[in-house]
């Protein structure tokens, strides 16, 4: 027997358990001085009643238990807190203040899940008030916690959600349109939103667009500016000066009074406003706010403002609260205990290596970056130049460097970023390393392949990207069976292993050369630049590379072979 933990579970040892224990307590104390009482939720909820509150947080867990309910083991405790309210709370009078430490549970997401599974959050939840007073107080109680639990360098990105919503309810714009911007700003797919405000705008642009319907240019506009809106009182000056003749002020007002309220609270320099941070969020009504350590990949906590939640489980109630991860900010404190300053530290980029290599280069080059050495690396992986540390990757691997903060930002194909699906904050499209996916055939199979699909009801796809791929015949409604390869695709059809690939083409010749024809197009990739989210929101260096990035990209070449038919139903039924 192999006795050892499950992945992502762990135990802890005395030393640490004291520690954790000192903290929690210390937290616990802070919150019950400030009128919050202890409150507990169960660790299993039923499945329907975390999705009957909006967006289900993380993967949970889940089972069947003997009587046939689906159950999920709490990835959360804010949508419980939220049911509780609704249900065995209802109408006991607010304002209701409770504070918690549990732990959740968090199925892993991807192959590349380093993070524990079981984590334990720190938290608190105000019900019944509203406004910027209510506001303020979770945001300064938060930072007030985070350094009691040792974190004293984060940053607090924080933003509202009602412009945005309020951009988009007034733009005229079709439904599909603002699910897809919304979708954009959920996936910090920054890139993505500029093609869908481009092509809302009339403007070329090099893939078939979300229909924008009647969406004014004017708010379109501004709903692409809104996303790189970033500074401290200049930010919300210039989110003003975007909304106001818009009629879209919405709550920006009351966002103000918090923003000064945490002024005055002396939080001026640990605040961030931030407008992509809306983007981590899809249940908040209001203030949205996240910390994040310099020296760690991913969050100590978020929160924010969610007035229709309870509603969802019953009468609605306002409420707003925040959630910090004990052993995030256990690990930040002890980043930060022995770092070598941050401020100092070069700035990690991870650049490709491979076909997208030279380009990448260019532009940093380009850019203004030292890049002596980069291009003649011999066997290092690591380049150091004065101020920047090139980590040289594979190009599938990038994603994975940046997400889990081994590197703060990097360049990859699109392709890359969807086939790992890492959470990274996509930020330019460099415009070179152009290529497409297609789906190909032998020249001369396609009655056969037909004909085998309407007998045996699935067809077999060879490919190095099934992530891609199972999302593209997902879409189209057509059952695959994928054969994983690392090279070569090609030769799946020629020696009868798959009836088809799904592979990049670049210039076509490889597919003409193994008299392969294209089938439908699956999606067209351009080199990207993207950047860890923490990183991003800490370290300013990134943004002003995005900058410049971005002003040089158009000179680089698009350059996806033409000629391919492209149609947009499925050839199979
Ligand atoms: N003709 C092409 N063939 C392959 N990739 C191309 C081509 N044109 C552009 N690209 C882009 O270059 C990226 C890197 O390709 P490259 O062949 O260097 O790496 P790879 O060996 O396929 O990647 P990995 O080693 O990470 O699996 C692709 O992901 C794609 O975005
Ligand atoms: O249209 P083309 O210009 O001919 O380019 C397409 C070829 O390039 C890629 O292969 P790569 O060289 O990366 O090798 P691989 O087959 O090992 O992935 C891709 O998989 C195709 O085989």
């Amino acid at each position: 027997m192999n006795a050892v933990t499950p992945s992502g579970f762990r135990d802890v040892l005395s030393e640490e358990a004291r520690v954790r224990e000192a903290i929690t307590r210390a937290v616990a104390d802070l919150f019950a001085s400030r009128g919050y009482v202890p409150i507990e939720t169960p660790t299993l909820e039923v499945m329907d009643v975390l999705r009957a509150g909006g967006r289900v947080p993380a993967t949970p867990f889940k089972f069947f238990d003997s009587r046939g309910d689906l159950l999920a083991m709490r990835p959360d405790v804010t949508l419980q807190i939220a049911r509780m309210c609704a249900t065995r709370l209802a109408g006991v009078p607010g304002p209701l203040r409770f504070r918690y430490t549990q732990r959740v549970f968090r199925e892993a997401e991807t192959e590349n899940q380093v993070q524990a599974r079981e984590l334990t959050q720190c938290g608190v939840e105000c019900i019944g008030e509203v406004g910027p007073a209510a506001d303020a107080e979770i945001v300064a109680l938060f930072a007030e916690a985070l350094r009691l639990a040792g974190a004293t360098q984060f940053v607090l990105a924080m933003a509202t959600v009602g412009v945005l919503r309020a951009l988009l309810e007034r733009s005229g714009a079709a439904e599909p349109w603002k699910a897809a911007v919304l979708d954009a700003y959920h996936g910090s797919d920054f890139v993505a939103l500029d093609r869908l405000c481009d092509a809302a705008m009339g403007r070329a642009v090099e893939e078939e667009a979300v229909d924008a319907g009647a969406a004014a240019p004017a708010y379109t506009e501004a709903i692409r500016q809104l996303a790189r809106i970033r500074g401290a009182q200049d930010a919300i000056d210039a989110v003003r000066a975007l909304v106001t003749p818009l009629g879209c002020v919405a709550d920006l007002d009351d966002f103000q009074a918090t923003y000064d309220l945490l002024g005055e609270a002396g939080l001026a320099d640990s605040v961030l406003v931030d407008f992509s941070v809306a983007s981590s969020f899809n249940y908040y009504t209001g203030l949205v706010f996240e910390a994040c350590s310099p020296y760690l990949g991913s969050p100590l906590g978020s929160g924010g403002r969610y007035d229709r939640m309870i509603g969802s489980f019953g009468a609605d109630r306002p409420a707003a609260g925040f959630a910090f991860s004990l052993e995030q900010a256990m690990a930040a404190a002890s980043a930060e205990a022995d770092a070598t300053a941050a401020s100092g530290r070069p700035l990690r980029i991870a650049v490709p290596k491979g076909s997208l290599n030279t380009e990448a280069i260019a532009c940093l080059e380009e850019a203004g970056l030292d890049v002596t050495g980069l291009a003649n690396p011999g066997r290092a992986l690591v380049i150091s130049n004065p101020g920047v540390d090139y980590i040289i990757v594979r190009p599938s691997d990038a994603p994975v460097f940046v997400a889990l903060g081994a590197a703060d930002c990097g360049i990859c194909g699109k392709d890359s970023l969807l086939e790992v699906g890492a959470a990274v904050e996509e930020l330019v499209d460099l415009r070179f390393g152009g290529c497409r996916f297609v789906v190909a055939e032998s020249a001369g199979t396609s009655a056969a392949i037909e004909e085998r699909y309407r007998k045996l009801g699935s067809i077999r796809i060879a490919t190095k990207y099934p992530s891609i791929t199972r999302a593209h015949f997902a879409r189209t409604g057509t059952q695959v069976e994928i054969v994983y390869l690392h090279g070569n695709i090609e030769l799946a059809p020629i020696t009868g292993m798959a009836e088809r690939i799904v592979d990049i083409t670049a210039t076509g010749t490889t597919l003409r050369e193994n008299n392969l024809e294209i089938v439908e197009e699956v999606l067209a990739s351009t080199a990207r630049f993207f950047a860890n989210g923490c990183a991003l929101r800490t370290d300013e260096r990134i943004v002003a590379l995005a900058r410049v990035l971005a002003e040089n990209a158009p000179k680089h070449a698009y350059a996806p072979i033409a000629g391919a038919s492209n149609p947009a139903q499925p050839t199979l039924s």
